[in-house]
């Protein structure tokens, strides 16, 4: 499995939310949007095989967290509005710390950015943290094959960046850093080069 968890520091942690404002009052939703059209948007077809996290710390009930399963979407389209509204419902929702489905394959949970990180390491994901400074993902000897794929997880962080208390945590539970570009990129654009880069490395196995 390929899994991708954004910290999304300000977005709106409610569904009252100004669809036309999503930059604004709703807390940068524009971004999560964005990560969500690069997680799994293919042209006419859905990356199955993909999960994306986003973890909201805006007002006013943090943090909670959304969980997009690809194998499991529907009706989704991959315009910026449509997501967001998709969205909207899903943080309309009350949450508890149990994940509730909102709509087919979109959940939202009363969770931690680090907790969910952690379940991950319990559950033996290779945990890579997507850095400016680290070391390019082609260099990992990552295990790509069809029957028995490599479960990984990717972190990464908004405008804002995840704050240096997540970085050391994630250095202290062995995340390895990887750079994907000498320059700082958006997280959408980041996740899209992360997903080409694993299919060149798969068709090239
Ligand atoms: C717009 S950047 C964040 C900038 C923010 N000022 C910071 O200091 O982290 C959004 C996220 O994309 C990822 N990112 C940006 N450029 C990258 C690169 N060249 N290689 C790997 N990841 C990158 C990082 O996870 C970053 O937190």
């Amino acid at each position: 499995m390929k899994e991708f968890i954004l910290k999304a520091n300000k977005s709106a942690t409610s569904g009252d939310i100004n669809i036309k404002d999503l930059p604004g009052s709703a807390g940068r939703l524009d971004l999560v949007c964005r990560c969500v059209n690069s997680s799994f948007f293919l042209s006419h077809d859905l990356r199955r095989d993909t999960v994306f996290y986003s973890v909201h710390y805006g007002e006013p009930n943090p943090p909670i967290a959304l969980k997009f399963i690809g194998d499991e979407l529907k009706r989704l389209s991959p315009d910026e509005r449509s997501i967001a509204l998709f969205i909207k419902k899903a943080l309309e929702k009350d949450s508890s710390k149990l994940w509730k489905e909102s709509t087919a394959g979109i959940y939202t949970a009363k969770q931690e950015f680090r907790d969910l990180i952690l379940e991950k390491k319990n559950e033996n994901y290779r945990i890579f943290y997507l850095h400016l400074n680290g070391k390019p993902l082609e260099e990992c000897n990552l295990k790509l094959n069809d029957d028995d794929d490599e479960d990984i997880l990717f972190v990464l962080g908004d405008h804002i960046g995840i704050g240096e208390d997540d970085e050391k945590f994630l250095d202290e539970l062995g995340a390895e850093r990887i750079s994907l570009s000498p320059v700082e990129l958006h997280a959408d654009h980041c996740i899209i080069l992360v997903h080409n880069a694993l299919d060149k490395l798969k068709n090239n196995e």
